[in-house]
C-alpha cells in the first residue's frame, strides 16, 4: 500500500477556515453589542443571556451527536473572546468620544438574532470537523486558519486579541 500523505498544515487550514471564518464573524458583532449597551445601563456581562446560549448549545450539541461539554467550552470562549472586543471598544470610546457609534443597534431585535443564526452555523461547522479536530494537526491548522481569517477580514490587533480569545477549545475537543 501507497505511504498516506503527509497531513499538510494547509489542508487542516483549509477544513478549519469555515470555523474560524464563523469565528471572526461573531467577533465583528461585538462592536453592534458594545453599540448596542455603551451609554445605558446594560452592563457588558449579561449571566442570564450567557446561560441561554450555552444551555442551548449543549442541547443541540447532543442532538448532532457532538459532546456536550466540548461545545459548551468552545462557546464560552465565544462568549469571553466578545466580551473581551467589547471591553476594548468601551475604552477606546470613553478615550475619544469622536469613535463613539452614532446609532445604537437594538440588542434584542437585531443584534442577539444575528448571534443566533451564527451559532447555528458554529455548531454545523463543528459537526464537520469533528475528525480533524481530533488529529494531533488540528492546532497548527488552526493558528493557519485563524491568522487568513483575521488578515482577510482585516481585524484591527483588538479583534485579533478576540480571535486568539476564542481558539483555545477547538482542538482536542
Ligand atoms: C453578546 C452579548 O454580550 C455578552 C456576550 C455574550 C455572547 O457572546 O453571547 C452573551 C452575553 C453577554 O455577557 C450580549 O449581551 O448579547
Amino acid at each position: 500500500a501507497p505511504a498516506p500523505a503527509p497531513l499538510r498544515a494547509t489542508a487542516v487550514a483549509a477544513g478549519l477556515a469555515p470555523l474560524t471564518d464563523l469565528f471572526t464573524e461573531r467577533l465583528l458583532l461585538a462592536d453592534k453589542v458594545a453599540a448596542a449597551k455603551y451609554g445605558t445601563d446594560k452592563p457588558i456581562d449579561d449571566p442570564a443571556r450567557e446561560q441561554q446560549v450555552l444551555d442551548d448549545v449543549a442541547a443541540r450539541a447532543v442532538g448532532l451527536g457532538l459532546d456536550p461539554d466540548a461545545v459548551t467550552a468552545v462557546f464560552r470562549d465565544q462568549i469571553e473572546a466578545n466580551k473581551l472586543v467589547q471591553r476594548g471598544l468601551y475604552a477606546r470610546w470613553d478615550a475619544h468620544p469622536e469613535l463613539r457609534p452614532t446609532e445604537r443597534p437594538d440588542l434584542v431585535q437585531e443584534v442577539r438574532p444575528a448571534l443566533d443564526l451564527i451559532t447555528t452555523r458554529v455548531l454545523a461547522a463543528l459537526r464537520e470537523t469533528e475528525s480533524l479536530r481530533a488529529s494531533a494537526a488540528c492546532l497548527p491548522g488552526l493558528s493557519v486558519a485563524a491568522a487568513r481569517s483575521g488578515y482577510g477580514h482585516e481585524l484591527d490587533l483588538l479583534h485579533l486579541a478576540g480571535l486568539g480569545r476564542a481558539l483555545p477549545s477547538v482542538c482536542g475537543g
